[in-house]
């Protein structure tokens, strides 16, 4: 947060936090916001002060601390990885205290959703947001159909026209999504204002260029050598697929975006995985030379699997932002099944939680690991981002009904939660005939093959029905008890194997998937 306060008492907080060790120093300044003075320390500026005139024609002193419009900081949380161009992060850390600065970071729509990996570059761009500074994330409705080959060791399929807009609606709607939840939930607290932010697509700009004025007037900047020396291209050109002409061009085309968003939206930053780092090199030196101004490049690590792949689409272990793909309840559980080992590593990543906070979560957790502590902090916040207050609370259902054994949570799970929850469990729809029994119904909804087999499990305490164990195969089934009242009934046999029953109204048409 900005935070504004007296410059007199604030003067002497600086004063007070000197280190023996630094030195503060301060310059003044006249621009067209008025007459500043910036402290500066260590080469990174700690503060400014502004001179104002009040209504009254006195000279008033606003001083503005560095806080979190300094997006560098994030570096403490493990958020970003490198900065480009080296050595300059003094010029971005003035840059970002001296004035709003925009950032923007591309997602090319080859899936019609996002997934945990881009999570990471949208938590940068909120944290920027959350500084005062705009932000961009730019939809590659074009550049998808180019293809970026870097860290890819074979060509993407040509996806046709209907895919991609259907793709960039999808993530359309999550990155809306995400925006709206942190604005909604993780920030109405706060007093300052989160910084401007915007949804666009690349398609909007490149259906207007014409092919001839766009080679003579931007691809003559970019030159052969150092377009073949970049990694994606001398990885691809080792093996022997090669690369095609169309995705060597790709780094131009993630180039003149930044170009085009420096001049139409004042972009001086990109942000991307770390496998971007070649594109943002290009879109660096394509501005350098055209416009002659200082721009910024940031990457954050790439997120893996337990096994150490990137977590992405290519390598087909995505767990997806879109509902339809992981319902709220599978993405929750997946930060739940996360080892403690990483539990510092996630939290500082993806929440809000301040070094204070984050270290009461861990104190709490590692006090009793066995409870989980750290992960359903984690799980619950990420959630809500994603999905909102109501897809926390569904996700929190879900796992109670299915896990923590509670017929309550069973009985009010919507129909959309079941399907979510049961998509991989055989369903039975059966009518409720008078006097059906525990044993009736496991072998309508097929968990046996062989009455002998029902009978033997029964009797050695193996099926549960809605989470209680049956105790007779005899008994008869109880509305309330055996049937919920949202027309269910959860089988289980022995630990893991579920089956679900939904009971048909008499007049309904009844069908069965296994
Ligand atoms: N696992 C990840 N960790 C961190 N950043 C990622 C991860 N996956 C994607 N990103 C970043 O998100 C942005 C958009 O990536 P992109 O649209 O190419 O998706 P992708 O998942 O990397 O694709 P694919 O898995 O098909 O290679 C890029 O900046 C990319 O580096
Ligand atoms: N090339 C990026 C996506 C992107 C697209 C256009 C840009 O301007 C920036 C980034 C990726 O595939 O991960």
């Amino acid at each position: 947060m900005l935070a504004v306060t007296h410059w007199g008492r604030s003067l002497m907080n600086i004063k007070n936090s000197r280190s023996p060790s630094t030195v503060l120093w301060g310059y003044s300044r006249r621009d067209l916001c008025g007459v500043r003075t910036f402290f500066v320390k260590d080469n990174f500026l700690v503060s400014f002060c502004q001179e104002l005139l009040d209504p009254a024609g006195n000279h008033r002193y606003n001083h503005y601390i560095a806080g979190n419009r300094n997006i560098l900081k994030l570096d403490d949380r493990g958020i970003f990885q490198t900065l480009f161009p080296e050595g300059r992060s003094h010029e971005l850390h003035r840059a970002l205290l001296e004035g709003t600065q925009c950032m923007y970071c591309g997602f090319d729509p080859t899936a019609d959703s996002l997934h945990v990996g881009h999570l990471l570059t949208i938590m940068a761009l909120l944290h920027c947001q959350r500084g005062g500074h705009s932000v961009i994330a730019l939809i590659g409705g074009a550049t998808a159909k180019i293809g970026d080959p870097s860290g890819r060791s074979t060509e993407r399929a040509a996806m046709n026209e209907d895919t991609i807009l259907h793709n960039v609606s999808g993530i359309h709607r999550t990155l809306d999504d995400i925006f709206m939840n942190h604005e909604e939930i993780f920030w109405q607290q706060e007093k300052t204002a989160l910084g401007n932010r915007k949804i666009l697509n690349n398609a909007d700009w490149y259906n207007k260029i014409n092919l001839i004025d766009f080679l003579s007037s931007t691809g003559r900047h970019f030159r052969m050598g150092t377009m073949l020396g970049r990694q994606s291209v001398t990885t691809r050109l080792s093996k022997p697929e090669g690369m095609s002409f169309t995705e060597f061009c790709y780094q131009i085309f993630q180039a003149y975006d930044w170009l085009h968003l420096h001049n139409t939206e004042g972009c001086r930053i990109q942000v991307g995985g770390n496998d971007q780092t070649g594109n943002i090199v290009s879109g660096h030196e394509l501005i350098s030379r055209v416009q002659d101004v200082p721009v910024w490049g940031l990457t954050v690590p790439l997120i893996t699997s337990t096994t150490g792949d990137k977590l992405g689409k290519t390598a087909g272990n995505a767990v997806w932002l879109n509902p339809s793909k992981t319902p709220p309840f599978e993405l929750y559980q997946y930060f739940i099944r996360m080892p403690d080992s990483d539990m510092k590593k996630y939290l500082n990543l993806f929440t809000f939680f301040n070094d204070k906070v984050l270290s009461d979560i861990l104190t709490k957790h590692n006090n009793k690991p066995e409870n989980r502590y750290a992960q359903k902090k984690l799980a619950e916040e990420v959630t809500k981002l994603v999905h909102g207050k109501a897809g926390l609370l569904s996700a929190e259902r879900c796992t109670e009904a299915l896990f923590n054994g509670s017929a309550e949570k069973l009985a009010m799970l919507s129909d959309d939660e079941l399907n979510d929850l049961f998509r991989n469990t055989p369903v039975t729809e059966l009518y409720l005939d008078p006097g059906t029994t525990v044993f009736d119904v496991v072998m309508k909804a097929k968990c046996f093959s062989r009455a002998v087999d029902a009978e033997r499990v029964i009797k050695a305490g193996g099926v549960y029905i809605n989470h209680q164990r049956a105790e007779e195969g005899d008994y008869v089934l109880i509305p309330g008890q055996h049937i919920l009242p949202n027309g269910i009934t959860l089988i289980r046999i022995g630990k893991k194997n579920y089956y679900l029953v939904k009971w048909l109204e008499t007049g309904t048409l009844g069908n069965t998937r296994r």
